[in-house]
């Protein structure tokens, strides 16, 4: 009799365990199939051109895009062949594989490019100077130096530049400020971030394992890491130390400030020891539980690009920082572009 009961107590828990995960299933495949938006009737669409066939595109570009009412995006047939057939419904496709080429299509009005770090520069560099709007990739490229220079020319263009950092779009990074600004806490004190990922994730070609494409762990994740800690703790770094950010009457210790729409947890804990765990998939006026941080950081940058205020942004002055930071970590700067913009 008690081995029926046990059975059937181990049923009910695994059929628990199954309702609990559905939503979780929803959330996790609306991400990567959102509803189509249709583009308005009283504003035209921002044309996106994609520099080449990186791996990150269709998280990062091309399925936001879909959900977007305001977003739209150009492949070139390269990007085409390593593109999943379900991404490419309804998408423009290029006839020339010719980086030079979305650079100049008059159609185009931004440029996204998910090149290798060490070609962040050039052409970031090319693309402004054809009038182009760009989504740079992070790092934003091998130098503060050349981080800088990619800033004022945007700046003397007249067009946007924005530095990747999507986790910084999503709700739970600026819940977090949020809390810090607050002064439950009191001042910060300290901050510590981790980010790690499996031995052998990536082949042994892969570029982020080539110095010279400006690869290495600091360039690759570290840089994520060193902008959260910049980020939370709301200030420059005068030691180079490794999220938990402990303050004067408390901590918070956030889990997955990464990529935190497929799970996060905001734990905060006051000086007498009582904790509370909060969740932020939206904002109060913003978004869909099922918005990547990437799908945030698109509706930032068309807003800006139209003249709007974004929810979130990345400065020049803090991509530049960011850069800094990475360059005085010890192992410096990675080799600086060979590339001589025209004057
Ligand atoms: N925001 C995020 O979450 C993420 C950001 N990234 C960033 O995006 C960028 C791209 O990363 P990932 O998608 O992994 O890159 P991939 O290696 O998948 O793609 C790199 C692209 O660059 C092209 N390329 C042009 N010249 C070169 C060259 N000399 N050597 C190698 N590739 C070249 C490749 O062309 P071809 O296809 O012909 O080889 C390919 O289209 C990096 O800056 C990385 O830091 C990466 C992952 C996540
Ligand atoms: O978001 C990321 O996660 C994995 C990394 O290798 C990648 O470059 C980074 O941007």
């Amino acid at each position: 009799m008690s081995s029926i009961i046990g059975f059937v107590d181990r049923v009910r828990k695994v059929r628990l365990r199954l309702t609990n995960t559905r939503p979780f299933v929803h959330l996790i495949s609306t991400v990567s199939q959102p509803t189509e938006a249709a583009p308005l009737s009283d504003s035209k669409p921002l044309k996106f051109g994609i520099l080449g066939a990186a791996a990150i595109a269709p998280s990062a570009l091309i399925t936001p895009a879909k959900s977007h009412p305001e977003a739209s995006f150009m492949l070139s047939p390269r990007a085409v062949q390593t593109a999943p057939p379900r991404l490419l419904r309804n998408t423009e496709l290029k006839s020339s594989n010719k980086f030079a080429d979305l650079l100049d299509d008059p159609e185009i009005d931004a440029v996204y490019n998910p090149l290798p770090n060490g070609l962040h520069f050039e052409w970031t560099m090319k693309a402004l100077a054809a009038g182009k709007h760009v989504l740079l990739e992070k790092p934003a490229a091998n130098t503060a130096e050349e981080t800088r220079k990619m800033f004022e020319l945007a700046e003397s263009k007249g067009v946007v530049l924005l530095e990747a950092f999507h986790y910084r779009f999503h709700p739970v990074a600026n819940r977090v400020r949020a809390i810090i600004e607050s002064g439950e806490l009191g001042a910060v004190k300290s901050t510590e971030t981790h980010l790690a990922l499996p031995e052998r994730f990536y082949r042994a070609n892969d570029i982020r394992y080539n110095y010279d494409l400006g690869g290495g762990a600091l360039m690759d994740m570290g840089c994520y890491t060193i902008s959260a800690m910049r980020f939370f703790a709301g200030a420059e770094p005068n030691l180079y130390i490794n999220a938990e950010i402990q303050c004067e009457k408390g901590k918070i210790q956030i889990m997955n400030y990464i990529m935190p729409t497929q799970f996060h947890s905001i734990k905060v804990t006051t000086q007498d020891g009582k904790s509370r765990v909060e969740k932020a998939y939206t904002f109060p006026n913003l978004g869909e539980p099922w918005w990547s941080s990437y799908r945030y950081q698109l509706e930032a940058f068309v807003n800006k690009v139209k003249g709007r205020t974004p929810h979130a942004w990345v400065s020049k002055e803090d991509s530049i920082n960011n850069m800094e930071v990475v360059e005085s970590s010890g192992l410096g700067s990675r080799p600086k572009s060979t590339y001589v913009p025209p004057n």
